[in-house]
């Protein structure tokens, strides 16, 4: 079985228009586990979370040129197949099989819905059974292991392993084993595979308590054969479906969907990156329509920002690094004072991390934190080479000791806002830098694509799209912050986010004063 990240996976089975359980749960699991999901209708199910109504098979020749018409067109990786129904289904979709059979595949062989109502006729077991050599794995609840050996259902793991090893014997087909349906606390899985005594996955949870668990059956199989598709393994797709599913159950109550046994809710592992994706993606796309519309806090902070902006512009720092005139004994100052700053930036993205109230936020601070330690190495490295005296300034401190002070005892809310200037402030002057060098180099008559630079190299790390794009993600997080945060808090972290922006403008001009004052005049720039 050859891994792609993702996979074309087919679902045969019948529908439910609530939403919970066969086709859809499919669908909707192949999809939040990365696959491309497909689908072949064997029947309408008239079904809601209270039980079954109605069953209205689609007649088999259309089943059959669904399948075909998938065939002809796609590559299916994967098929997951549950509930089929009547003979000539079964006999259908073995002889799609036949001609067509996919990698993987993953046979459901369902037969009764949890809330009650028969999905398979009497006379189909024999077919269902034959269906199973055609088969990699077959995800057979408790009920169903007891028909498919005709033999009354296990009361007890012990019991069921052992069924589960004759069924994989007898047919030669991965069982997996699900001990949903026993009584008590445990609530046990494993995958047994033909000529192997031991299971090759075993695994066991305390039952989640909930009465939303319509469509667990539908939703792990096609969990299995997805993820099985992905990583090229059974039992790593075993072991990430169970525990994917888990978090489905756990998240389920706050679907609130129907009266009965509701659904699980399968995008639960997607909510916080959602979240922030949301916020991303309505963001206006240039700064000059944010000016414009002036709605989120953020995009004030930067509208309140704007004669710093201009102020650095006009400075001496960004001006001499754009066109290299900066003499380079102020731009190893500034990069020692550097190398203080970020040490310390790095402590303080790591209290944040430390305090983050959502995992998706402690991830994301603690990779920025990491990311400053990197950068720190290298500054260390070029400081070394150049013999570079490191000591901090009054104005490093400063800015240093209330960034620290901030995201250890401050709102955590009010710490984020303090270290977006950083971060956003950088890469603008990436875009600032990269504007004016460009002008300059067009000015002495070059054509403006690069040329002998002093601060080549340096100016190139300021543009970094990984490190923007962090910054976008920290905006949206003092975003999130603010929509919900007491106007107190709000203003202290507008306050909060203002004090950093000045104490990134004196960072960058101080190292050109002390310049500046050790020559005793000029602005710390070459002529
Ligand atoms: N309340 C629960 N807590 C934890 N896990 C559960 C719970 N209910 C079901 N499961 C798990 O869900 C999966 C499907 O279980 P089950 O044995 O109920 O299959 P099923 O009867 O085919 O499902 P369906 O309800 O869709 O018919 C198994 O991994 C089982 O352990
Ligand atoms: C179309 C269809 N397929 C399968 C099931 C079983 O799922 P559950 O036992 O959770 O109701 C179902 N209810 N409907």
């Amino acid at each position: 079985m050859e891994p792609r990240r993702t996979p074309r996976v087919l679902s045969i089975a019948g529908t439910d228009p609530t939403g919970g359980a066969g086709q859809h749960a499919d669908l909707k699991t192949v999809a939040v586990l990365g696959g491309y999901g497909m689908s072949a209708i064997t029947a309408i199910v008239v079904q809601n979370t209270q039980g079954v109504e109605a069953v209205h098979p689609v007649p088999v020749s259309v089943l059959s040129e669904q399948l075909e018409a998938v065939s002809r067109d796609v590559t299916v990786d994967a098929v997951k197949i549950g509930m089929l129904g009547s003979v000539p289904v079964i006999e259908a979709v073995s002889q799609w099989l036949g001609d067509h059979r996919p990698p993987v595949v993953v046979l459901d062989p369902v037969m009764v819905a949890t809330a009650g109502g028969r999905l398979l006729d009497d006379d189909a077991e024999d077919a269902i059974r034959k269906l199973l050599e055609l088969a990699d794995l077959v995800t057979p609840n408790l009920p169903e292991l007891a028909v498919l050996l005709g033999e009354e259902v296990a009361a007890d793991w012990a019991t069921a392993l052992d069924q589960g090893h004759r069924l994989a014997e007898a047919h030669r087909v991965r069982v997996l084993v699900k001990g949903g349906h026993l009584p008590g606390e445990d609530t046990p899985d494993a995958l047994i595979e033909p000529g192997r005594p031991e299971p090759a996955v075993e695994v066991h949870a305390p039952r989640v308590e909930t009465r939303n668990t319509h469509g667990t059956g539908c939703s792990l199989s096609s969990a299995v054969a997805v993820l099985a598709a992905r990583t090229g393994e059974w039992p790593a797709a075993v072991r990430a479906g169970r525990q994917w599913l888990r978090g489905a159950l756990l998240a389920a109550d706050r679907l609130e969907v129907g009266h009965g046994n509701g659904p699980v809710h399968h995008g639960h592992h997607l909510d916080d990156l959602l979240e922030q994706a949301v916020a991303e993606w309505s963001r206006p796309e240039t700064e000059d329509e944010a000016e414009d519309t002036g709605t989120s806090f953020t995009r004030q902070l930067w509208n309140e920002s704007g004669d710093l902006r201009e102020r650095i512009r006009g400075g001496s720092f960004v001006p001499g690094l754009a066109d290299g005139s900066l003499p380079r004994e102020v731009f190893l100052d500034y990069l020692a004072q550097d190398l203080i700053y970020l040490q310390d930036y790095s402590r303080a993205l790591a209290q944040l991390a430390v305090r983050a109230p959502r995992e998706s936020w402690r991830a994301l601070f603690a990779a920025g934190s990491a990311g400053c330690a990197e950068e720190t190495a290298t500054l260390h490295k070029t400081l070394v080479e150049a013999d570079a005296p490191v000591q901090s300034t009054e104005v490093t401190d400063e800015y240093t000791d209330f960034l620290l002070a901030t995201t250890q005892s401050r709102d955590w809310a009010v710490g984020v806002a303090a270290v977006l200037p950083c971060y956003w402030l950088y890469a603008w002057i990436g875009t600032e830098l990269d504007r004016q060098r460009r002008a300059a180099q067009v000015q002495d008559g070059h054509d403006g694509s690069g040329g002998a630079h002093p601060y080549a190299a340096w100016l190139d790390s300021y543009s970094d799209p990984a490190f923007a794009e962090a910054g976008e993600r920290v905006r949206a997080v003092v975003d999130d912050l603010a929509r919900t945060a007491d106007p107190a808090t709000v203003d202290h972290m507008r306050r909060a986010f203002h004090r950093a922006c000045e104490l990134e403008f004196r960072f960058f001009e101080d190292p050109c004063l002390r310049g500046r004052a050790r020559n005793g005049s000029g602005d710390g720039r070459e002529t």
